[in-house]
Formats: structure tokens, C-alpha cells, sequence
């Protein structure tokens, strides 16, 4: 929702505003340069003024512009908005027609802050409220209906920003992903399975500044062509949330291994299989310079990610192993799986194979996985690392 004649997109951020002055900068910098190409790949005309604590997007369409400010790593929310003279005089007009033009019904408020020196303005944000509140009550009235104020759940809220320079009127802050600007941090290796989780789990260390680098293990007659499809799709979905980052899929064929795995390792052999998977992320990971590996693991929530068998996993790579799951209920994952646009590739029915035993072991010791798997389990994963195949992802 947006005011009549909104030209202008607020940006905040949240966790940049408490690093030091000098990586603040830096920070701020690299948002800007983000949400310039997340404008440019959708094709939006504007202009980025860089203040400090926001972000100004000037532009003809401050609808378009706040949700793609508001799917760009680092931005807490995003408001379109109305700029005016920093007088009452013009925020209330402004205020009155973005009450004719939105109110239906229900109750108001007016939300309002000033920015600057006390004596930047002859008027307070309190003055603000309730000369706006005055001017919106009045527009309600000539709509015919019955003005109703309520300041802690309205159902209609107004707000004002109030600077030295200008005022800003708008309706709404469109919450944005937070965290940190892609890019400020190291890439880390995003085992992507294409289920719900994986690409959940991807988009949360993204969603922390670390770029990915999307690793997709091919299971041979247990996986299949839909199943890699998914995870690209899913990959390509990343993509959306990265324009600036160049993406690909690495595409890891472990068919033979797997099948050997199958035939030669009974209940064991998931825990090996996520062993060679974890070794598999940390090769490629060495030959792209990223420092660390993400899965979509959750504690509990299937055989192989009971907490004793994370800790027999964890120990295939000298690589921490980020879990950002860990803790997080598969409905809770789900509805961010919704949210970042994955959920629809990564429910598709891929008809693959079941590679996980009736009675897989919950318990397992690191001792009996590691006299059971292949000796060679390690270097195969490496050889099938430095064989993948690379697939550059379109947007
Ligand atoms: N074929 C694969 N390629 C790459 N990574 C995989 C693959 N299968 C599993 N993983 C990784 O191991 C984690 C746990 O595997 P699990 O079998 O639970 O995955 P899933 O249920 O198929 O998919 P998801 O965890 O994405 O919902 C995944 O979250 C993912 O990070």
C-alpha cells in the first residue's frame, strides 16, 4: 500500500548500525551495490541515495522497488512513500489524501517520528500526530464513515518521517529478509538436495552475507532426472535472491558409489552416504574458496540426523558445518520454504528411488561407521568432486 504520488522507497537496516563506523561503510556500500542489481534484474529505473542508517530509492514505481528492496539480503523493511516540505501544513495534506485514497473503514493512527536537532522544526512528532490525526479524521468523515482513533492495534496506520530536508508519508514497512548484505562474508558450499530443507537452509546463510556455491549429489538410479531438476529449480529460485553473485550448480555423479553403499553397507549406509557428501562439499568447496558447508539438517527429524548420528557425520570434514535448521520445526521451515518461493519445486513427486534401509541405525558410533564404509569412501569422494560437472544457472 502506498500514498498517492509515492516517488521515493525508505530503506532500513537493522544489525549494520552497530559495527563500527569504518565496516558500517563497507556494509552500507555493499547493500547499496545489491539492491542496485536486484532493481536492475527486474528490470526498475532508479536512483540510490546513500544516507546514513537508510536508504533512499528514487523512482517512478515505489511499489515494484519496495518488494525488491524487501528481498534483498541486509533489509530489515521498506516503506513507499510520499516526499513533502518538513511542514505541518504539507504533511497533513499529505496524510489526508493517503487516508481518501486507502482508508475503508476501521480505526487510525498517525505514527510519527523527527530526525535531526530539536530546533530543526518549529513542531514536535507529537504535534505531528496530533495535527495529522486531525487532518486524516476529517478526510475519513467526508469518505462517510465514522473516524474511530486507536493508537495500540489500528487497523489503518499512517506514518510520518520527519528530516531536516523533507518529510516522508507512507502506509506500510514491507519486512525484508535482515541479516547482512550477500557478499560480506566468505561463500560456504550448499549441499542441496532440492527437498524443503536444503534450500531453506541455503537461503539462511545467504541470508547472513555468505554467498553459496550449490552442491547437488547425483544418486544415480536412486535419483534421477526430475530429482536433479528439482534441485535446480530450487537453485534457480536462490538465484533470484542473488542478481549480483554469478551461480552455478555443481552437479557431484556419486551413481557407483551409491549403489556400492546400498549393496555393501546395510543399516549403516546413510551415515555413510552423508560421510561421502560432506567430504564430496569440502573438495569443492577447497577448489572455490569457500570456507564452510551448509545442509538443511534438522535434529530429529529423520533417521540420519538424530543427534548421535550428526556427530558421526560432522567428523568427514575439517569444515565447520553449518545446520541453520538445527533447531527449527519442519512447519516453521515449511512456511519459510513458502515464503522464499521453493516450496512449489521442492514438493514436485520426482519418483526416485528410496536409498534409506526399513530399520536405518539411530545411534550409531563413529568407530563401527568407519570400519564398515570403503576405505577408499574419502578419496572416491574427492575424485568424483574433481569431476563434476558445472551448470551455469539462468535467471
Ligand atoms: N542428493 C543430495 N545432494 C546434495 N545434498 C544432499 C542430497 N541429499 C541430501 N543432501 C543434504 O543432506 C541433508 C539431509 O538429507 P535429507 O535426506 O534429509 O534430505 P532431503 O529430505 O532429501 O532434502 P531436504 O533436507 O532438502 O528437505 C539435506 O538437507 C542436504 O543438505
Amino acid at each position: 500500500m502506498q500514498p498517492p504520488e509515492a516517488g521515493v522507497v525508505l530503506v532500513r537496516h537493522g544489525e549494520l548500525g552497530v559495527k563500527s563506523e569504518q565496516v558500517r561503510r563497507k556494509m552500507e556500500g555493499r547493500l547499496a551495490e545489491n539492491l542496485r542489481a536486484m532493481l536492475d534484474s527486474r528490470g526498475l529505473s532508479a536512483d540510490i541515495e546513500r544516507r546514513r542508517n537508510r536508504l533512499f530509492v528514487h523512482t517512478d514505481d515505489a511499489d515494484a522497488a519496495a518488494d525488491a528492496a524487501a528481498d534483498t539480503f541486509g533489509v530489515v523493511s521498506a516503506s513507499p512513500a510520499v516526499t513533502v516540505e518538513p511542514t505541518l501544513d504539507a504533511i497533513e495534506t499529505a496524510l489526508a489524501a493517503a487516508a481518501e485514497s486507502h482508508h475503508d473503514g476501521g480505526s487510525f493512527a498517525v505514527d510519527a517520528t523527527r530526525a535531526g536537532p530539536s530546533d530543526a522544526h518549529p513542531f514536535a512528532s507529537t504535534d505531528i500526530e496530533s495535527e495529522g490525526g486531525a487532518a486524516v479524521w476529517a478526510a475519513i468523515e467526508s469518505l462517510g464513515h465514522e473516524p474511530e482513533v486507536d493508537l495500540d492495534d489500528p487497523e489503518f496506520r499512517l506514518f510520518v518521517e520527519c528530516r531536516r530536508e523533507a518529510a516522508y508519508v507512507f502506509l506500510e514497512k514491507r519486512a525484508g529478509p535482515g541479516g547482512l548484505p550477500l557478499g560480506t562474508q566468505r561463500p560456504v558450499v550448499a549441499l542441496i538436495s532440492g527437498g524443503i530443507d536444503s534450500p531453506v537452509a541455503a537461503w539462511k546463510l545467504m541470508a547472513r552475507g555468505c554467498p553459496v556455491v550449490p552442491v547437488y549429489v547425483d544418486l544415480g538410479d536412486y535419483g534421477g532426472p526430475d530429482h536433479r531438476a528439482r534441485a535446480r529449480a530450487t537453485v534457480e529460485t536462490l538465484a533470484g535472491y542473488a542478481p549480483g553473485e554469478a551461480m552455478a550448480l555443481h552437479v557431484v555423479d556419486a551413481g557407483a558409489v551409491v549403489a556400492d553403499l546400498e549393496t555393501g553397507m546395510g543399516d549403516l549406509r546413510m551415515l555413510a552416504l552423508r560421510r561421502y557428501m560432506l567430504a564430496t562439499a569440502e573438495a569443492v568447496a577447497e577448489s572455490e574458496g569457500a570456507v564452510g558447508v551448509v545442509t538443511g539438517e534438522a535434529i530429529g527429524q529423520k533417521s540420519s540426523q538424530t543427534s548421535a548420528n550428526l556427530a558421526v557425520t560432522d567428523p568427514a570434514t575439517s569444515l565447520p558445518v553449518h545446520r541453520p535448521l538445527v533447531a527449527t520445526d519442519k512447519s516453521e521451515i515449511t512456511q519459510l520454504a513458502r515464503h522464499i518461493g521453493t516450496f512449489e519445486d521442492a514438493t514436485v513427486d520426482t519418483g526416485c528411488n528410496r536409498v534409506a534401509p526399513e530399520l536405518p541405525e539411530t545411534n550409531a558410533d563413529i568407530e563401527t561407521v568407519r570400519a564398515a564404509e570403503p576405505d577408499d569412501l574419502f578419496e572416491r569422494a574427492r575424485a568424483c568432486a574433481a569431476e563434476r560437472s558445472v551448470v551455469p544457472i539462468e535467471r
